[in-house]
């Protein structure tokens, strides 16, 4: 089984941002990373707008063909959005007001109730639902009974120790896919994947079935070039 690529254009938006125009193109870029093989296109549009805004969210879904992942903490303004742009999938991610990045998976335990109605809102607009996720087996069970169809494991702490122990890195990933695929939960990872990390993770994690890749992929690009980039990260999803 091959695994979706889906590319996080938020450091796209992030550098056009910083001149207030529209260089970079962000929905140019879009329709190139698609045409060069992504299988989707993930952004996260933070309350503060320091990347993606609400505008490229409605932008976007005119020209978003592959797979359209939204990401973000489900306030009212995040709800809204997804009403209206109806994406293929919605993750929902627990982070606090001013993070600098997703840092840490939801504790589905302690917002079991929270997410279970969440996840049902979401899952009545007919989008598929994905929780970002710790790589801890109580989560990923009680993930399973919120109801959400899918679960991204972060994989920050798998980055952070791939080059001391990459053994030791991928231990509990491989360990709570084994109990995610059992509870029928499919499995989408992302954070700090890398040309370098990416292909043993995948080795490692038989039934994953996407990958949202931003900050990497987005700066071995400026080197690479994104259609180089795009298809490398390909061929590191091959099975
Ligand atoms: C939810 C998640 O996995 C993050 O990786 C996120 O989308 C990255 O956000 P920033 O681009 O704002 O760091
Ligand atoms: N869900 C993870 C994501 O979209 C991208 O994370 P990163 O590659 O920017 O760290």
């Amino acid at each position: 089984m091959g695994t979706k690529l889906s590319v996080n254009i938020n450091k796209i938006a992030t550098i056009r941002n910083a001149r207030g125009g529209n260089t970079p193109n962000l929905v140019e870029a879009a329709k190139q990373i698609q045409s060069f093989g992504a299988e989707g296109i993930t952004i996260h549009p933070r309350p503060d707008e320091r990347h993606i805004t609400k505008k490229d969210v409605y932008d976007l879904k005119k020209v978003v063909y592959t797979e359209y992942n939204i990401e973000g903490y489900p306030n009212d303004r995040f709800m809204a959005l997804l009403k209206e742009v109806k994406p293929t999938q919605a993750t929902l991610v627990p982070d606090p007001p001013g993070v600098l990045t997703s840092n840490a998976g939801w504790d589905t335990l302690e917002h079991f109730e929270f997410l279970k109605k969440i996840n049902q809102e979401i899952k009545a607009m007919g989008i598929r639902t994905s929780i970002f996720i710790e790589t801890n087996e109580e989560m990923i069970a009680a993930s399973a009974e919120i109801g959400v169809d899918r679960i991204e494991f972060y994989t920050g702490p798998y980055a952070a120790q791939f080059s001391n122990d990459k053994a030791k890195a991928i231990a509990p990933f491989t360990k709570c896919a084994e109990l995610a695929e059992k509870l029928n939960l499919g499995i989408n990872a992302g954070h700090d994947l890398s040309l370098e990390n990416l292909k043993f993770f995948k080795q490692n994690i038989p039934g994953l079935l996407e990958v949202s890749i931003g900050h990497a992929l987005i700066s071995d690009a400026l080197y690479l070039g994104l259609e180089n980039t795009v298809k490398m990260y390909k061929d590191l999803l091959v099975d």
